[in-house]
């Protein structure tokens, strides 16, 4: 059996992963180690089998005596243990959550619905090094993939509502707070049926932009605002996030070198662990709207095309809908009145699910399946 490492399982991305790995029985097929940056020696995960004692996740000789690893640790630890390893000899597979390595020569951005083609033909050529894609461009290439397949798309202006998990765990609680603490600032008044509204929308205003609202996680208030603003700013205008739309699916879908225009604009909104998208399509012919959800729906199993109807999208096409499940509804498509090949959609997905944790667990049925 395989020996495969660990790290990372406790955080958020991590312990979705353990829970996927234990609903599809990955770890009968496996060998499991547990490492930790925190606690060596410790009692590993009930995960309904005996598992040794927690490793050092910085011990590059257990660390070596792994067939694969996989880390959800995060970037920091990528950087500094991944050259390490590498240098020492390892040539075992390396499957990563965090960005460091993504755009790197010697890897490949994983995400098997979509490009099963270029990891079979990285694994062929003896590629070790597999790395998830940015949540926001693995859920749009889930939902769109049959659009890219078929050669239909010329560009693509996606526009991002993303959630409050992309920021990890920290933010995630703080979102509640503030939403809690809006709602504790305004309660007598909302009691009261006579009150005037336009008294509440003042107080929850001054209480926003006042110094006890909860910001420590967040830079400004997320719940009753939003951040038009995800990650760092680069010299180009756009921010990282954004940036990362065009190199991370043209590398995913084995068109970097002649890329496909993707960008947009990334906003962080009170969602919890579902980001949203509307896409603002160019396609590259005039094909009818049948065709093009026949395409869509067709691509892979977990996209589902909902009807341009109004009380279908509000039931389907949210957040609420779909967080906890693999589920990647689009709709909202129609031509939009710049002309026949401008085609609008809007999409939603777990960004914790295929947006992190699933496309890892896939990369590693794929290396014990091979
Ligand atoms: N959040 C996201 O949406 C996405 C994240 N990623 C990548 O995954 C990496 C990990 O993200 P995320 O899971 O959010 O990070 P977390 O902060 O939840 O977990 C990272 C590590 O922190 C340590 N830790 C310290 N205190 C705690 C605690 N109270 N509970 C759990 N773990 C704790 C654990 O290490 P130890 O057990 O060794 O102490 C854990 O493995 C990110 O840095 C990013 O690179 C990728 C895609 C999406
Ligand atoms: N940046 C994403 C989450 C994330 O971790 O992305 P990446 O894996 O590209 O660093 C968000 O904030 O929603």
């Amino acid at each position: 059996m395989m020996r495969v490492g660990l790290i990372g399982w406790r955080g958020m991305v991590g312990s979705v992963l353990m829970q996927r790995m234990q609903q599809e029985k990955d770890f009968d097929l496996i060998d499991p180690v547990f490492f930790t940056t925190s606690n060596p020696g410790g009692k590993g995960p009930n995960i309904g089998k005996d598992v040794p004692p927690l490793k050092d996740a910085k011990n590059i000789v257990e660390l070596k005596a792994m067939d694969a690893i996989i880390s959800c640790q995060g970037g920091d630890y990528t950087s500094e243990i991944y050259p390490q390893l590498r240098n020492s000899g390892w040539k075992g597979y390396w499957i990563d959550a965090a960005s460091t390595l993504r755009m790197k020569e010697e890897a490949i951005i994983i995400l098997d619905p979509v490009n099963k083609d270029v990891i079979k033909k990285g694994l062929a050529s003896n590629v070790k090094t597999y790395v998830g894609g940015n949540c926001t461009v693995s859920l749009m290439l889930m939902a769109i993939g049959g659009l890219f397949d078929k050669g239909l798309v010329e560009w693509i202006s996606p526009m991002t509502y993303q959630a409050a998990s992309g920021a990890g765990a920290r933010n995630m609680r703080e979102l509640i707070q503030q939403m809690g603490a809006i709602n504790g600032e305004v309660k007598s008044l909302l009691d009261d049926p006579a009150s005037a509204i336009l008294e509440i929308d003042k107080k929850v205003a001054d209480f926003i932009n006042s110094d006890r609202y909860p910001v420590e996680a967040w830079p400004v208030p997320l719940a009753g605002s939003l951040i038009p603003w995800i990650d760092v700013q680069l010299e180009s205008g756009q921010s990282k996030e954004e940036w990362k739309a065009q190199v991370e699916a043209n590398k995913i879908l084995g068109s970097s070198a002649n890329p496909i225009a993707i960008d947009g604009l990334c906003v962080r909104i009170g969602a919890m662990r579902c980001h949203s998208q509307a896409l603002t399509i160019k396609m590259t012919k005039d094909i009818p709207l049948d065709e093009i959800n026949d395409i869509i729906a067709s691509h892979n199993q977990w996209v589902k095309v909902i009807p341009n109807d109004r009380e279908l999208t509000m039931k389907a096409l949210t957040p609420a809908a779909v967080t906890g499940t693999l589920n990647v509804p689009v709709g909202r498509m129609r031509k939009l009145t710049m002309g026949p090949q401008y085609l609008s959609a809007f999409t939603v997905g777990d960004q914790l699910l295929w947006g992190a944790a699933e496309p890892l667990r896939r990369m590693l049925r794929i290396l014990i399946e091979a």
